[in-house]
This record gives C-alpha cells, sequence and structure tokens, in this order.
C-alpha cells in the first residue's frame, strides 16, 4: 500500500458511504446489498482497519438501511475482524446501529453542536455501548475553523467527557479538515491549521485520539484522481508525525509519498503547508496536466495483459486501447490457425464478440459515443491487420464474404460540407456490423443513387448541417421516388427534423423515410429496418406518425401575421443617441495567423461535448455522476491533442474584420463609400408575427440610425485540417479524426470570440475597457451582438456573398463558399457586428407573402429563387 501508515496509523475506508460514494448510493437504493457487502471487503482487502457506514440519504429508511447493512457485515468473518464505525448525523440511526454490532463500534459523530446536554446524553448512551466516539469540532456556535476553535472546542469536551468518566483512549477527535485550494484566500491556512490544532489537541488531551475526513481536502480536484491522490499522501505525510491517529480515506487510493511525482508533490506540500503566496495558482496550473489521468488505471492497465486472448480483444474494445490491438489480433489469428481455422475467424469469433458488448454496453446507456468511437477504432486496426491473410486465401474461402448486418450509403448532401455527425453515425454503424459506404461531403442526388444501385445498399442516410440542404434531402427523396427505388432513407443532422421529415420529405418518396434524431439511435433504427419481423411493424408505426404530424400541421391554427406595413410600423425604437462612436480604426483588417494558443483560451466546450452526445454544460458535465467519466476523458484527448495541434502548428486561424459607414433604409441597411455614395444593400428580413402587449416586430436595421451609423463583419476559418484528417484515416482512426474535426470547430468559434473583444476594444474600440471572462463572454455578456448568416435574425444565407465581397474574404481568410452558401474550410464563422448597447438576437420566424415579394424585389431575384432561400420561414 503505501509507506505513510505508520503501525499505529488507522485508515478508516471511506467507500460504504452513500453520502461519498455514488456506486455505494446506487448499490443501497437498489436493494443490492450483496454486492455492497463485496464494497465493504474490497476496503478491508484493501488494508482499511476500521470501516465507516454511512446511510444518510433523504431517500433512504436509514435506520433500517443501517442494520441491515451491519447485520450481513457481522456474518462475514473476513469483514468483521474490523470495527465498524457508524456515522450518521442522526441519533437514532445511531442507536439504532449500535445494537447490531458485535464488536467494539465507533461512534460517528457526537458534538456540542446542540449544546452541553445533548452531548453527555449521547457520550453516555455510547458508553453504555462500549462504544467509542468520534466527536466533530463543532459547538453551539459552528464548525471550529481556525487552530484556535479547534483546540478550545475539543478541550472543553475532553474536559466535560472526563468529567462523566468516559474513557479517553475511547475519545477520538475530529477537528474539520476542510478544502484547500479552492480560491478563497481564507481557506489558505485550512491544512495548516489542521495539522497545527492535532499537535496541540494531543498535548492537551492526554490518551485521546484524532481523526479527519480526508477526501474534504482535496474537494476542489475533483475528478482529477491523481492530484487528489497525491494531496491525500502528502497530507498524511505531515499529519501523522503531528499525531493524527486516523483518517477516514480510500486506502487503497493512497500513494506512497516518494513515488509522488516531485513536481506534485512539492506543489501540494507548498498548498497544505502555506509555504506561497502563489501555491493555490501553481498548483491549479499543473493539475490540469493530471487531468484524466487515474494511478489505479495504469495498474489495471498492466494487469490485463496478462489475461488469455480472447479476453485481451475484449477488453481492448471495450476499453477503446489499440495500443496492443495488432499484437493481440495476430496472436489470435495464430491460434485460430493451429487449430486449423482462417483468418476471417478472428473477426467472427472474438472481436464480432467484443463488439457485441461494446453494442450492449452502448444500447443500455452504459457507454458513450466517444468510447464507442474509440472502440470501433481498434476494431478497424484489428480488421487492417487481418485483411491481407484473409484476401491470401480467398481462394481457400467458399464464396462466403463478411457477414455484414446491411449495408447503408451515407453522404452530406450537395451544398453542404459539414461532417461530424455524418462521420459518428458511420462508425456507430460499422462497429455494430453495417457495412458502410461514405460518400463524403457536398454529394450530388445522383451519386448517391448510382452508388445506391451498384452497391446494392439496403438503405441511404443523408446529413446536412444548414438550412438549404433541407431542400437537396428532398431532391434526394424525389429522385429516388423517379427512379422507382424503394430502400429506405434515413435522415440526420443538426436542422432536421421529424417535423421537416414528415411534411416535406416523406411525402415526396414512397419508400420508408425515417428521421433519425441522433446517433445513439441508428442501430436501432438500422436493425429494425433490416429485420424480418420487425420491419414492417416499424416502417407502419414510422409512416403513421409522420401523417398524424401532418394532420396536426394543417389543422393547427397558425400564429397571425401583421401585414409588413404594420410590422414596419411597429418597428423597434431603439435610443438612437447611444449609438457607438465611430470605429477607432475604420476599413477592413486581416490577420493571417491568429495564434492557436491565445484562442485555446476562449473555447466554449459545452458544444464539444453535445457534438459527442454528451449533454450538460461544462466544466460541471466533469462530475456528471453518469457521463462524468466519459466526459473526463474525453476532455483529457482533447488537450492532448490541443497540445500537439499548437505545438505542432497543424492549423492557421486566418480572419477578416472590417467597419463601414452606414445607415438605415428601411429593413435595409445602406453602406457608402467615403463620398456618401451607396455601394452595398444589406436587406435584411423583419418579425411579422404579431406581438402581444408593447413588444417591436424586430429587424437587424432597427439598430442602424437612419441619419447615418457604422457597420461591421467578419469572417474567421480554420485551415489546414485536411492533411492531419488524411493520416488518421489512413491508420484507421476516426477517434482521432473526429476529435480534430470537433476541435478545429471549436477553434472557429473561439476565433469569433476573441476577434470579437478586439474589435469592441481595440478594432471598433467602444468597449476599451471592457474586462469579462471567458465564462462571460460565453453568456454574450458584452455590448453588441454579431448575428450570422443562417441564424434566426438573419436566416437567409445568401447574405454571405455580400458580406464576403465587403471583406474581401477569400482574399484576406481564405475561405470560399459552395453553391447553398456553406463556408469552406468548414470550421468557420462569419456575421455582422452590431455595436447599439440595445442591439440583441431575436428570430425572424414566419414571414407572410408581401414580405417575400418585397423582398424579391429587394434583392433583385425571382420569387422562386427568393422563396427557396427563404423556405424555413415561410412554412
Ligand atoms: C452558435 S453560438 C456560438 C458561440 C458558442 N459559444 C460556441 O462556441 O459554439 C452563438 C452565435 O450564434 C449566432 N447567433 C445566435 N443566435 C442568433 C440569432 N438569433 N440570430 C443571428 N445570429 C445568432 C451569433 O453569431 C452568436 O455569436
Amino acid at each position: 500500500m503505501s509507506n505513510l501508515t505508520t503501525a499505529r496509523f488507522v485508515n478508516i475506508g471511506e467507500r460504504t458511504n452513500v453520502t461519498g460514494s455514488a456506486r455505494f448510493k446506487k448499490l443501497i437504493l437498489a436493494d443490492d446489498y450483496e454486492t455492497a457487502v463485496e464494497v465493504a471487503r474490497d476496503q478491508v482487502d484493501n488494508g482499511a482497519q476500521v470501516i465507516d457506514v454511512n446511510m444518510d440519504e433523504g431517500l433512504l429508511d436509514a435506520e433500517h438501511a443501517m442494520t441491515t447493512f451491519l447485520k450481513l457485515i457481522a456474518a462475514e468473518p473476513d469483514i468483521a475482524r474490523v470495527p465498524v464505525m457508524i456515522d450518521s448525523s442522526k441519533w437514532e440511526v445511531i442507536e439504532a446501529g449500535l445494537k447490531c454490532v458485535s464488536g467494539k463500534p465507533i461512534v460517528n459523530s457526537i458534538s456540542m453542536k446542540e449544546g452541553e446536554n445533548a452531548f453527555l446524553e449521547h457520550a453516555r448512551k455510547c458508553m453504555d455501548y462500549g462504544a467509542a466516539v468520534v466527536v466533530m469540532a463543532f459547538d453551539e456556535t459552528g464548525q471550529a475553523d481556525t487552530k484556535e476553535r479547534k483546540v478550545e472546542i475539543c478541550s472543553r469536551a475532553y474536559d466535560l467527557l472526563a468529567g462523566m468518566g468516559f474513557p479517553p483512549e475511547d475519545i477520538i477527535f475530529d477537528p474539520n479538515i476542510f478544502a484547500v485550494a479552492t480560491g478563497i484566500e481564507e481557506h489558505d491556512r485550512y491544512g495548516l491549521d489542521f495539522l497545527e490544532a492535532v499537535q496541540e489537541i494531543k498535548q492537551r488531551c492526554p490518551h485521546a485520539k484524532t481523526s479527519g475526513g480526508l477526501s474534504n481536502l482535496s474537494f476542489s480536484f475533483r475528478g482529477n484522481e491523481t492530484v487528489r491522490r497525491a494531496m491525500h499522501s502528502v497530507f498524511l505525510f505531515h499529519a501523522i508525525p503531528a499525531g493524527l491517529d486516523m483518517a477516514i480515506v480510500n486506502a487503497g487510493q493512497l500513494d506512497v509519498y516518494d513515488q509522488i511525482d516531485p513536481e506534485l508533490r512539492e506543489a501540494c506540500e507548498d498548498v497544505i503547508l502555506m509555504r506561497r503566496p502563489d501555491a493555490t495558482e501553481r498548483l491549479i496550473n499543473l493539475a490540469e496536466s493530471y487531468r484524466g489521468k487515474s494511478a489505479a488505471d495504469e495498474k489495471a492497465a498492466e494487469e490485463w495483459r496478462g489475461w488469455p486472448v480472447q479476453r485481451r480483444l475484449e477488453h481492448a474494445l471495450v476499453k477503446g486501447i489499440d495500443a496492443h490491438v495488432v499484437d493481440d489480433t495476430e496472436e489470435a489469428r495464430e491460434l485460430v490457425k493451429a487449430s486449423g481455422g482462417r483468418p476471417i475467424e478472428v473477426i467472427e469469433g472474438p472481436l464480432m464478440d467484443g463488439m457485441n458488448v461494446v453494442g450492449d454496453l452502448f444500447g443500455s446507456g452504459k457507454m458513450f459515443l466517444p468510447q464507442v468511437v474509440k472502440s470501433a477504432r481498434v476494431m478497424k486496426k484489428a480488421v487492417a491487420h487481418l485483411i491481407p491473410f484473409i484476401e491470401a486465401e480467398k481462394d481457400l474461402l467458399p464464396e462466403k464474404e463478411r457477414k455484414a448486418k446491411g449495408k447503408i450509403v451515407m453522404a452530406t448532401v450537395k451544398g453542404d460540407v459539414h461532417d461530424i455527425g455524418k462521420n459518428i453515425v458511420g462508425v456507430v454503424l460499422q462497429c455494430n456490423g453495417y457495412d458502410v459506404i461514405d460518400l463524403g461531403v457536398m454529394v450530388p442526388w445522383s451519386k448517391i443513387l448510382e452508388t445506391a444501385r451498384a452497391e446494392k445498399a439496403d438503405m441511404i442516410g443523408l446529413s446536412g448541417l444548414i438550412t438549404p440542404s433541407l431542400d437537396e434531402m428532398v431532391t434526394v427523396a424525389e429522385e429516388m421516388k423517379a427512379a422507382d427505388m424503394d430502400l429506405p432513407l434515413l435522415i440526420g443532422g443538426a436542422t432536421t427534423s421529424k417535423v421537416h421529415t414528415a411534411l416535406r420529405i416523406d411525402p415526396a418518396y414512397d419508400g420508408p423515410v425515417i428521421h433519425v434524431l441522433d446517433a445513439s439511435r441508428a442501430v436501432g433504427v438500422a436493425s429494425r429496418l433490416l429485420s424480418d419481423t420487425q420491419r414492417d411493424e416499424f416502417v407502419e408505426t414510422t409512416a403513421a406518425e409522420y401523417v398524424k404530424v401532418r394532420e396536426a400541421r394543417e389543422g393547427k391554427t397558425q400564429s397571425v401575421l401583421l401585414s409588413l406595413e404594420d410590422a414596419r410600423a411597429n418597428f423597434f425604437d431603439a435610443y438612437l443617441s447611444d449609438k457607438a462612436a465611430p470605429p477607432l480604426n475604420p476599413g477592413v483588417h486581416a490577420f493571417d495567423d491568429w495564434p492557436l494558443a491565445d484562442l485555446r483560451e476562449y473555447i466554449d466546450w459545452t458544444p464539444f461535448f453535445r457534438a459527442w452526445e454528451l449533454h450538460g454544460t461544462y466544466p460541471k458535465i466533469l462530475d456528471d455522476e453518469v457521463v462524468g467519466e466519459t466526459a473526463r476523458q474525453l476532455k483529457a484527448d482533447a488537450d492532448a491533442m490541443l497540445d500537439r495541434i499548437i505545438e505542432g502548428k497543424w492549423l492557421t486561424a486566418k480572419g477578416v474584420a472590417g467597419f463601414w459607414p452606414c445607415a438605415r433604409d428601411g429593413d435595409d441597411v445602406t453602406i457608402h463609400d467615403a463620398e456618401g455614395e451607396t455601394h452595398t444593400v444589406l436587406p435584411f428580413l423583419r418579425q411579422q408575427v404579431k406581438k402581444s402587449r408593447d413588444r417591436a416586430n424586430m429587424c437587424l436595421a432597427d439598430f442602424i440610425d437612419p441619419a447615418g451609423d457604422w457597420i461591421g463583419g467578419f469572417a474567421v476559418g480554420i485551415h489546414g485540417i485536411e492533411e492531419h484528417s488524411k493520416r488518421f484515416l489512413e491508420d484507421k482512426d476516426d477517434y482521432s479524426d473526429i476529435l480534430l474535426k470537433a476541435l478545429a470547430d471549436r477553434f472557429a468559434e473561439a476565433f469569433a470570440e476573441a476577434l470579437h473583444r478586439h474589435v469592441r476594444t481595440e478594432l471598433w474600440g467602444y468597449a476599451p475597457q471592457e474586462q469579462l471572462t471567458n465564462e462571460a463572454l460565453i453568456k454574450e455578456q458584452y455590448r453588441g451582438i454579431r448575428p450570422a448568416p443562417g441564424y434566426p435574425a438573419c436566416p437567409d444565407h445568401s447574405l454571405k456573398p455580400i458580406l464576403f465581397d465587403l471583406l474581401g474574404v477569400e482574399q484576406n481568410a481564405g475561405l470560399e463558399l459552395t453553391e447553398n452558401f456553406a463556408m469552406l474550410p468548414t470550421s468557420a464563422v462569419s456575421g455582422f457586428y452590431f455595436g447599439h448597447p440595445e442591439a440583441q438576437y431575436f428570430g425572424v420566424a414566419r414571414i407572410g407573402r408581401d414580405q417575400l415579394e418585397d423582398y424579391a424585389g429587394r434583392r433583385g431575384v425571382d420569387m422562386a429563387t427568393a422563396e427557396r432561400w427563404l423556405r424555413p420561414n415561410l412554412d
């Protein structure tokens, strides 16, 4: 275990505590006492000399749970050999527990919180049961936090107990270990105060013992096991010589003091002993580099290498470890060969078995996308190793190929370039035994249909992120119908929805059309579509659901629209004298290589986790009970890749921002040259839905002064991904490929954030004093907005070419537009800058025919084109 524990130091197991262990709590709530007893056994096996049992949970009958559990462990000789600490804040629970312990129990805890009388009464009962007591340093005024209070309360309690004849050797003082390195200055002394208090209490109270709950100490580093272990070990290293007799600690999770990374050890020591003013900051910085690494994992990692090869393969697949997979696959192949088998049997046997375990765990919500994608990487590497052997033996094989469950052709539709979601779905399907033919991005309908036919595919899957892709999907459906196809058509991607699928795509095609909400549903949908027994019912129910959606839509009373004229009369009357002063640096500014290390600081991580279908807000998600572990691992992988991207300069961030003099003219913003001549018109759309009370029908132009004002624009993009993506794919490493793409997207958004800040504080300069944390930036707590074409306030993607011309984006930032106005490279963001303090985001929502006609006129396009551009706002 550890060189920390001396012969007389006692460590108290903490895992049988529902308040401290999520796993134990789950077991007890599920009435699984059998497994819960195993938790106690593990603790004892790991060296716990006392076990602390706590059942204080609102959903539990704590008395019942305590007595049930204590009776069970009393019947297990190898657990019952260590004393039990009955831990509860409720005296009834303690008393119930005392009644069913046979050896010498320890009561955790009593205190003077409710005054001396209650304290003495409880102490007397403990004495009657022959129990030792933990006395918390807590009195009528509260918990002791300074050294003086700790010593004062413990001395007073000692004298009271001595006065009633309580054996002093049965008194254990807990002078409260509090969290250090919290960033709050008053907490800096907590470690040192505890150590000094222990020393003094031991002198003042002969024969009494001292104890403490260690896990509190490192509370600020939740989720960072390595740092927590190091802090605990360092703390004990100093506390035991100071006189600490015992501590509640996870006995299996202490490090040997001498073996802790010296840099980390010193940083922990600096914090605990308060050796330098910047100790907390230094430990926090250092801690980042240990996130997600756990010494226990490393130890477990060595163990599994000794297992038989089938089990090793399964373990590698489930854990997503690719380090040894080629060697192990080769070993399995040789084993199979020695018994006269063929290489394909390695796939059909151990590899598929392992993937089935992965599939089951994923299906039952015990594994999450990032892990599944890692498993797929392992599988692909194993299969790649076997392919040459399988091919070499081909003529020996009967006409039997790999038994795929089905074949699916997937594509991001024409005009769209986004593929993270599609790639994730592809990987998930592959690792569930489907053949996936991925046609990539910007794929025209003709190629999709041709491939499906030539490959005898079982279904087609379409993906898209921007709104024009919805129309492209309708086109694919229409063409499939024209070609008399009847393959199922799967629809997915961020802008797609069940409603759109039901209203627009389903009626365009006679075969089954299924909207797949997210990657985790893809396997279920595919397997039902290919199942002899489930297919018909599934197709019928889905079709019936879509009919219902259509009927509901028909019957729905639509929101009332104002005429365009009335909507305009109800414009947002901004307080125009508050408009931003002219920019300090008008004109166009290009940035051809914004430092990535700077952008890293601006990353908003929440959408990154969402891309991997882990839902929750960062950083809270790292401690989430269900997905926390996966999220931490994913974040550690992302951080490691960010280091490589930045050090290796894999990517280049290019961007451009500009500011132009302008004026509002109705719903247009006109941009002028130096002579005041209009050279560009930005046509915006106005809300027409009738508003309640005095709310305005907004249009972005409302934030601009008709008498003269300024507007800005920007475009940023992340270049250079292709080379690295190609390398990952050649290496069968979809996980790293998807990770890289997701990080490039993060860099693009971070760049938009960093540039906007630079604009507010310097280039435009209307908020030179602004000082906001990244959290505040993410919450958009600054003045001004940067609405993006394609988003609700300016839903028409076709504004992008106008913006791109103004900024000279192709030249200045190297970005291009597809025919449907998607930006290339994919990780890119563009938008307008409005500086007015009242400028805000809103959604244009549904507009009327009158506005459509007006807009077509303002844009100089025919109605069909305007309809295509504004389709999402017309339904
Ligand atoms: C999509 S999020 C991106 C920022 C987020 N922190 C991230 O890293 O992903 C917010 C951006 O979307 C755009 N946006 C959001 N709501 C909008 C609206 N109603 N109209 C126009 N643009 C909007 C703006 O460009 C805004 O800065």
